[in-house]
């Protein structure tokens, strides 16, 4: 297993660019099956669990190639309907594959996806919807079998803006007899960047970035060029990497509309911020103020995402800050190795009381999932000594060449 070892204490300063982001490259890869044709796809970010849906999409019969940071889909010979259950497991996105195959083959299997342990993750409002859309879903030792001879248009009410529910619901319906229209839709930037890609392919849709989207269900599809754009919570962490070495870095080919929830906190905490619509600049206080509260909430609220980084940030404030995590309930898995590191963090429920400490120090510790991993590496950053941070496969699944980019800003960090 690998593991970073990070001597703490340096100020990060300097420019990096952000690349594209995970959550949005993963649906428009599952979503490549529906065209039966080519897709292109640039600034991809070379993740594991991009290669993940790369193995699966090459299962099931694409042709796929990988260049730098274009990936090119070919989804003419699709061969099987049965997704492996090993790749399934490796990650949360592989659900989405249900729609996109039911729109494409008219039939799927699939297992109960995997991702990160943040807590139970029921996919139940996928499954409604889909069967709102006309699918069978029947479910047998672990496994999933849904069939739809024809997907049929319909009014779909969410009872929780789902991210991945809204996308699996846009994924089966652009096929679909009739319209559709999802109500209570997830309004995150990728389920905009899931639009685009599908109205790219030639779908009626629109709406996407509100809370109704509707979809004019069309039978044919046509080859695509997508630009992924920038992710949001890369941004972030850098943005924090900074906010907690009281550096100076420049962010660039990002997009700020995206990163206005994270902008005001950082504020609050008394990073001065520049920016114009791609590029940013962060300023790190001397030591960060507390804020008095953080609540994560869907788009456009504070990330869920960014919370376990926000944590370690204010371990180091000037007083008390209070974050409440209301979208999963299991995210404070980081706390407790914050704790080992110096941080005073007593968590009640889904609220985190964080005490700030006048310094980290350096100690040996684990990532257990990848935004708390991100959080250790955080601290590490600004801690007193040495840090070990073990389990760094949690990272890597949301940061490409995340030491590389540190190094970059004069950090100590190397990977063993
Ligand atoms: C690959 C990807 O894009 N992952 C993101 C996506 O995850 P994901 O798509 O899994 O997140 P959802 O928006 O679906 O989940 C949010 C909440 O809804 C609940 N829920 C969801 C579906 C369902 O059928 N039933 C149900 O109860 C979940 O348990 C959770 O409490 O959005 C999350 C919330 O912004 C992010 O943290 C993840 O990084
Ligand atoms: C929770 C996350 O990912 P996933 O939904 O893929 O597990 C994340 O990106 O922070």
């Amino acid at each position: 297993m690998s593991k970073y070892i990070i001597e703490g204490g340096k100020r990060l300063v300097g420019e990096i660019p952000v690349i594209g982001a995970k959550n949005s490259v993963l649906p428009i890869l599952a979503a490549t099956v529906i065209n039966n044709n080519t897709s292109t796809i640039f600034n991809t970010p070379n993740l594991r669990d991009v290669e993940i849906m790369e193995q699966i999409l090459l299962a099931i019969g694409c042709k796929v190639n990988r260049s730098d940071n274009i990936i090119f889909v070919d989804s003419r010979d699709i061969s099987k309907i049965r997704i492996p259950e090993e790749l399934v497991r490796e990650m949360r996105s592989s659900i989405i594959l249900m729609g996109a195959m039911l729109n494409r083959c008219g039939e799927v299997e699939i297992s109960y996806p995997g991702g990160c342990e943040i807590g139970p993750r029921p996919i139940d409002l996928h499954l409604k919807a889909l069967k709102e859309l006309g699918a069978t879903i029947e479910e047998a030792h672990g496994f999933l079998y849904c069939k739809a001879d024809k997907l049929k248009g319909c009014d779909i009410q969410l009872d929780y803006p789902s991210v991945g529910a809204t996308e699996n619901i846009m994924l089966a319906a652009v096929r679909a007899e009739g319209t559709t229209i999802i109500r209570n839709a997830a309004r995150e930037p990728e389920i905009i960047d899931l639009q685009n890609f599908l109205k790219g392919i030639g779908a009626k849709i629109h709406g996407a970035g509100t809370s109704v989207i509707r979809i004019d269900g069309v039978d044919s599809f046509t080859s695509v060029e997508h630009t992924i754009i920038p992710d949001r919570i890369v941004a972030g962490t850098y943005m924090i990497a900074s906010a907690i070495t009281g550096g100076e870095v420049v962010l660039k080919n990002i997009e700020v509309e995206h990163i206005q929830s994270i902008i005001a906190k950082l504020k609050e905490t008394g990073c001065m911020i520049y920016n114009n619509c791609t590029t940013l600049k962060i300023i790190g206080p001397k030591r960060p103020n507390a804020i008095e509260t953080v609540q994560t909430l869907p788009y456009p609220g504070f990330p869920t995402d960014m919370q376990a980084q926000t944590i370690a940030l204010l371990s180091i404030a000037n007083g008390t800050s209070i974050v409440t995590e209301t979208i999963f309930e299991n995210r404070f898995k980081h706390v407790e190795e914050l704790i080992r590191m110096g941080a005073n963090i007593k968590t009640v429920g889904k609220v985190a009381i964080i005490k700030g400490a006048k310094e980290l120090t350096g100690a040996k510790v684990t990532s257990k999932d990848l935004r708390g991993g991100a959080a250790l590496v955080l601290a590490a950053l600004a801690a007193k000594g040495t840090s070990i941070i073990e389990d760094t496969y949690h990272i890597e699944r949301g940061y490409d060449g995340l030491e590389k980019a540190l190094m970059a800003l004069n950090a100590d960090i190397k990977k063993i």
